[in-house]
């Protein structure tokens, strides 16, 4: 029989080490400042206005996690990953989530133990009315947390463009769109499409500056409203993506029952989410993020694909499927 190993124990343990070095690394522009070449110790030191007293050791434990590479001349690179997703500016840029992680969530996180206890929210703002009302009172941290949406739903968005049926329809909604990732991305694959983004009104000139700058503008617009207290635009595609996990359950059924009657027979629901496996054992990013939900919000849970069916069940769709998207993402399709 194999000796127990404490090895993947310990590693699992102490991976906030990894986590936090590639967030600080994202926080000081590690991967902007070799955007333009490698550059060595003595230039990327001062460059990044780091002490020289751990530089070389920050340096070369990025090389030795994989996100930056070194020449046989010392000369630090970016690895084709870091270059393409981790520079600031570019549109492949997917660091708004590694930033929101370590501007807030990562703190947050340090009160666990406390939120498993108590079943309550630990991120900033407790007296806030909700997660979005916090974040949303203060124009940078509103734009940084569309950012870190468009970072989140970036892979998911491609995996929608490509493998749902657009061809059957013409006009989609995505609620909750945030900067606008997913319709871009969709409208991008599919020139026959039109239709835009709903979100909170504060949230409409930073969708259409990203709707503008990807030229959507004659396809995507941004309608503006409160999905608790307004019906939600009419469309044959309700998109709705990490939306549901952000509110407990009475909640869920609601947003289920606005997007049912915002469709027409026939149209489609579609519920995209770190969705966690129906045995609740594989998929931990999404049991994690449920967790993370517990951090954030006061009643939010991230569901199985066998609950959404049930839910979309209840709310009157008449036929419902789960598709993987990509890595921990799945998507529910509800026909009405
Ligand atoms: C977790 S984000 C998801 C963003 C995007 N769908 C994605 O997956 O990247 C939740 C979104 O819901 C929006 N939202 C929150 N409360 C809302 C409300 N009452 N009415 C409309 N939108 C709301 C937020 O502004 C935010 O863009």
């Amino acid at each position: 029989m194999l000796k127990p190993s404490p090895e993947k124990l310990l590693a699992l343990g102490m991976s906030f080490w990894n986590a936090k070095a590639l967030l600080s690394a994202v926080e000081l522009g590690v991967f902007d400042a070799l955007a333009d070449g490698p550059a060595d110790l003595a230039t990327l030191t001062p460059k990044l206005g780091l002490h020289k007293r751990s530089a070389r050791d920050f340096f070369d434990a990025l090389v030795a996690m994989k996100v930056l590479e070194r020449d046989a001349n010392g000369r630090y690179a970016n690895t084709p990953e870091t270059e393409f997703f981790l520079v600031r500016g570019r549109p492949s840029y997917v660091g708004g989530l590694l930033e929101m992680a370590n501007a807030r969530l990562y703190e947050s996180w340090g009160h666990l133990s406390e939120a498993l206890r108590t079943g309550r929210r630990q991120s900033e703002d407790h007296d806030a009315s909700d997660l979005f009302a916090a974040l949303y009172a203060d124009p940078q941290r509103l734009r940084g947390f569309l950012s870190a949406m468009s970072g989140v739903s970036a892979s998911a968005a491609q995996a929608i463009a490509d493998k749902f049926s657009w061809r059957d329809y013409r006009t989609f909604i995505d609620v909750g769109a945030a900067q606008g990732m997913v319709p871009v991305t969709i409208a991008r694959a599919h020139p026959h499409l039109s239709g835009g983004g709903f979100d909170l009104p504060q949230v409409g000139p930073i969708f259409e500056e990203f709707v503008v700058a990807n030229g959507l503008a004659d396809r995507l617009r941004f309608y503006p409203g409160d999905f608790f207290k307004d019906d939600l635009p009419k469309a044959d595609v309700i998109i709705m993506g990490h939306i549901l996990h952000d509110w407990d359950l009475e909640q869920k059924r609601l947003l289920l029952k606005k997007a049912y009657d915002a469709l027409p027979e026939g149209g489609a629901l579609i519920v995209y989410e770190a969705m966690i496996d129906n045995d609740r054992r594989e998929n931990a990013f999404g049991l994690l993020m449920s967790l993370n939900m517990l951090i954030e919000t006061d009643g939010g849970f991230d569901f199985t694909g066998a609950d959404c069916e049930g839910w979309m069940k209840e709310a009157g769709f008449s036929s419902s499927r789960v598709e993987h998207l990509t890595g921990p993402d799945s998507m529910v399709v509800g026909v009405k």
